[in-house]
């Protein structure tokens, strides 16, 4: 039986949207967005980027609005954030945080310029209460050069070959 994947995203200016649309067909998985509860119109432009950055820098936890998919029928739930100051975009992390009890299986990708993937992945994995069946950054150089699409093509073989794993694991038992 095929295992069920549901990739989650939050994305600011379009960027993870696209990466995380693209790992959704890739894996044949269903996806959604991370809606924040105040209008996503005051992430944009420069006033939002200085808000966000604020609210990055001062770890001021983002209000999210609840899932339209449910999470704990699924075997891995892929979730995707923007690095914002060299940690993971907020609206992610709470995201993480209120779904961690429903979440069996996670895997974590970030997009980033160039910096802050390492600290970023962390704190989702810190956030998700458990260790990554895999992880993905993704650079605006990886964009501009057209390495994306082998990175996100590993993660998503490593993410396909662990759940296989466990799922071979399970029988056994
Ligand atoms: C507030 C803010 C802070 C950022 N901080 C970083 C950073 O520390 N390191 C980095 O490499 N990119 C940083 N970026 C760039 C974004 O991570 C990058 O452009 C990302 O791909 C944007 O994703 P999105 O289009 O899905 O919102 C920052 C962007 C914003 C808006």
């Amino acid at each position: 039986m095929q295992c069920r994947i549901l990739v989650v995203y939050y994305s600011r200016s379009g960027t993870t949207r696209q990466i995380a649309e693209m790992l959704a067909s890739e894996l044949g998985a269903d996806i959604e967005a991370i809606r924040e509860r105040r209008a996503a119109e005051m992430r944009l432009g420069a006033r939002g980027y200085v808000r966000s950055l604020i609210d990055a820098l001062r770890h001021r936890p983002a209000d999210v609005l609840p899932p339209l998919h449910d999470v704990s029928a699924y075997d891995a739930i892929v979730v995707g954030a923007p690095v914002w100051a060299r940690g993971a975009a907020p609206p992610a992390l709470a995201w993480l945080k209120a779904q961690r009890a429903q979440i069996r299986h996670v895997a974590l990708f970030c997009s980033l310029g160039a910096r802050g993937s390492r600290p970023a992945l962390e704190q989702m994995a810190k956030a998700a209460g458990k260790a990554p069946l895999a992880v993905c950054a993704i650079t605006a150089r990886d964009l501009h050069r057209h390495t994306d699409g082998t990175k996100r093509q590993g993660f998503g073989q490593k993410l396909r070959r662990r759940l296989a794993k466990l799922r071979e694991a399970e029988w056994v038992m």
